[in-house]
């Protein structure tokens, strides 16, 4: 049995896991919750981020990092952006070179500041041929739907073709089905912007406005997220995909999305650091949206949703107040 090692025992980590789990793999789940990590172990539940779920088959979990990557052959990264540099850091120096570990990452997300991906973060932090092998996982694909095996599909992008399609096996089950694809820059950008969408999503929802709005708000979004994409040389096709427009519709519509309830919050008067404290699970989003900005000025990108976004997290404006802006835009041609 081939054990695979899942960093982050949050929500979509376990969901990962459980799949690998039914795929007969020898699952070691790391996370840095002992609480989180006794449950699993004792009841094969993780009441914490997932209701009425159970390992369909048994795992382990640990917040040991070298246990969980010992004699592994594959490293899934489900954690944080935010917690990607320093997870690797640690990770480095315990990697096992017999080996040679295939690296995935399932996180969505871009670092404000260094404005990196996640692909870019790794990169840094081992060598280059490591990341030249690591496949990205992404697409419409909430924990909660997917862990209780609602049909889900996945794109699966590397630059090793090889890998994603070894990948694409790992996590095919009946009601997951996988597509690989070879843009991985892509794939991660698309994952990435949808968050900001959504959070825009959950603030138009917050204001009593419905499905003309959303649809107003996911049409002229993926235009936005295809503009950043492909300014960091992500290939235009792939947004049009399901990392790209079947995840925002995803995350723009349900109230399952963390980014698109703290949205709901913020519009309905919450602030800030009480919507992201209380949600307990990562919100992308809100960092996210402070990245894209700094996108947007150095790359001199027309992104209004996404400013108004970053405007209403940042710069505390009312969402009203952005909405009224939004619609007395000077008028122009749909296409320019
Ligand atoms: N949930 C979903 O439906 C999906 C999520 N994703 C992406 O997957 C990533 C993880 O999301 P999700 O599972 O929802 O997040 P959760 O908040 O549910 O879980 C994240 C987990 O990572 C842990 N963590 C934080 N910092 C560290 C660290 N330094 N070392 C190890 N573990 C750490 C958190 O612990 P603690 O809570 O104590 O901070 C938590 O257990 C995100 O990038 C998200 O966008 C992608 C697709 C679907
Ligand atoms: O990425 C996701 C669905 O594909 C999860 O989105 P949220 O983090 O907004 O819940």
């Amino acid at each position: 049995m081939k054990k695979i090692t899942v960093l982050g025992s949050g929500s979509w980590g376990s969901t990962l896991a459980n799949i690998l789990a039914e795929n007969d793999y020898q699952v070691c789940l790391y996370g840095i919750e002992e609480d989180v990590a006794a449950e699993i172990n004792k009841s094969q539940t993780n009441s914490k981020y997932l209701d009425n779920f159970k390992f369909s088959k048994p795992i382990t979990a640990t917040t040991d990092l070298a246990e969980a990557v010992k004699e592994t052959s594959g490293i899934l990264f489900v954690i944080p952006t935010a917690a990607i540099a320093s997870v690797s850091k640690q990770l480095k120096p315990l990697l096992p070179t017999a080996n040679n570990p295939i690296l995935i990452s399932a996180t969505k997300g871009i670092e404000p500041g260094t404005k990196r991906i996640v692909s870019q973060i790794l990169e840094q932090e081992f060598e280059k041929e490591v990341v030249d092998n690591l496949v990205v996982v992404s697409g419409p694909s909430h924990a909660e739907n997917a862990s209780q095996k609602d049909l889900t599909t996945l794109s699966v992008a590397s630059y090793n073709e090889e890998n994603a399609k070894t990948v694409q096996k790992m996590f095919t089950r009946d009601y997951v089905r996988l597509y690989t694809n070879s843009d991985p820059i892509g794939v991660e950008v698309g994952g990435a912007i949808k968050n900001v969408l959504a959070l825009a999503a959950g603030m138009i929802a917050g204001k009593g406005y419905e499905i003309n709005a959303l649809a107003a708000l996911i049409t002229r979004g993926i235009r936005e997220l295809a503009l950043v994409g492909e300014a960091l040389g992500g290939q235009k096709e792939t947004f049009y995909g399901l990392s790209g427009i079947g995840d925002l519709i995803v995350t723009a519509s349900s109230s399952n999305s963390r980014n698109w309830r703290a949205g709901k919050q913020l519009a309905e008067g919450q602030n800030l650091d009480d919507v992201v404290n209380n949600m307990g699970m990562v919100v992308e989003g809100v960092k996210t949206a402070q990245a894209v900005h700094e996108l947007a000025e150095e790359l001199k990108l027309d992104l209004p949703i996404s400013e108004a976004v970053y405007r209403v997290l940042y710069e505390q404006t009312k969402v009203e107040d952005e909405i009224t802006n939004m619609m007395h835009r000077p008028l122009k041609r749909e296409f320019q």
